[in-house]
């Protein structure tokens, strides 16, 4: 038998101050508290922390955690720990894909850092034209879509097979299927199913309670409330990289100008006939606005040349000397996810 001091698990919930912790070698959640010393400490326990629990009882299951492992990843809103993959659900129809709103959700995921797929889910609404359809535009993106169908459980496997020992967190628009789809991979998760249209389908989420729910073979997954429009306010000198095809094409040669935004410079790589380049430009103009309007609430000596064309069009030139906007870290791209859960989070708001 495992020594007491040897039991480790992950935290799957928490409520106030108690934190249900899944251990590792048996089937068991231990309904926790922590030490006072971790209190002291200032060292916050989240949904997701691989913890060590001393002091088990195994009649009233219950025991404390004494320690708190280094975290892989950590997002603040959802806060979760040690995600480690992001699945997009969208539908292929009810409601209809839309290229422009599906390349909004995979560059803000793309922008955390963590590993990404795309899932379309309803594909018994459509015919199998547009399914491969579909199939072959995302390739072209530089995703391999799961196509499944929750209502008729189809494709489901290969779905199952990546979720394997991962800690995945679902998102999407409202009304893809995300609950259903929980429902069925755990049966226990019983999320609530939307059945009618508008408002009414946000009530879920006015509680903001994460837990992973235990997949049933091995891996962790969580959910989070659907929302229409994530915001992109990354940084434009980093936003290329969140396209896997602007990606392909810096590795295979390089542009003249470090600080290319790849619209009009010359030589540049990235500008091309590749479908979502028009997305590119789109999404590189809103991070540009909004870059400005933070820059302009801040101190005057801030890293942006402004110039105005004698159009009267503004446009944004990064000073490269300071580093700050050369290059996103972690922390700065979980800030991202954070916002954009942030953004959700006040959409639902809005709309009860
Ligand atoms: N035809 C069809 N309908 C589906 C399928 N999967 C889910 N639905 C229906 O789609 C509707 C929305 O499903 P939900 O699971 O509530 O969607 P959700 O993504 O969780 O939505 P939010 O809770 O708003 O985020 C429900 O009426 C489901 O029955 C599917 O594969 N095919
Ligand atoms: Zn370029």
């Amino acid at each position: 038998m495992t020594a007491p001091d040897q039991l480790t698990g992950t935290v799957v919930a928490v409520q106030a101050n108690f934190y249900q912790v899944q251990l590792d070698d048996r089937a068991v959640r231990l309904l926790c508290t922590r030490r006072s010393r971790l209190q002291k400490i200032g060292q916050k326990v989240m949904v997701g922390d691989r913890v060590r629990v001393v002091e088990p009882d195994w009649t009233d299951q219950r025991g404390v955690i004494n320690e708190v492992f280094p975290r892989e990843t950590e997002l603040d809103r959802p806060p979760v720990a040690n995600a480690n993959q992001l699945v997009l659900v969208f539908a292929l129809a009810q409601p209809p894909l839309e290229p422009m709103q599906l390349s909004r959700f995979l560059v803000k995921a793309e922008s955390t850092g963590i590993d990404l797929c795309v899932c379309l889910n309803k594909k018994d609404l459509v015919s199998a034209t547009e399914r491969q359809e579909w199939e072959a535009r995302l390739q072209g993106w530089g995703y391999s879509p799961f196509l499944i169908s929750v209502e008729q459980q189809a494709g489901l496997e290969a779905l199952q097979k990546q979720l394997n020992d991962r800690t995945t967190i679902f998102a999407g628009p409202s009304g893809v299927g995300k609950s259903s789809l929980i429902n069925l991979l755990i049966p226990q998760a019983q999320l609530r199913v939307s059945t009618v249209s508008g408002k009414l389908q946000r009530g879920r989420h006015t509680t903001r309670h994460v837990e992973l729910f235990s997949l049933p073979n091995g891996g962790l997954l969580a959910d989070t409330p659907g929302f229409n429009q994530p915001d992109l306010n990354c940084d434009p000198l980093t936003l290329a990289t969140y396209f896997p095809e602007a990606r392909e094409r810096l590795k295979q040669g390089s542009c003249r100008f470090g600080d290319c935004l790849h619209r009009d410079e010359p030589d540049c790589v990235v500008r091309g006939e590749w479908e979502r380049y028009p997305h590119y430009l789109d999404f590189l103009k809103s991070a540009i606005e909004q870059l400005e309007a933070r820059e302009q609430t801040t101190d005057a000596d801030n890293s942006l040349k402004l110039k105005i064309k004698s159009s009267g069009e503004r446009s944004y030139e990064p000073r490269l000397e300071r580093k700050k906007y050369r290059r996103d870290s972690r922390r700065q791209r979980n800030q991202d996810l954070q916002e954009w859960c942030k953004e959700m989070d006040e959409e639902d708001n809005n709309d009860l």
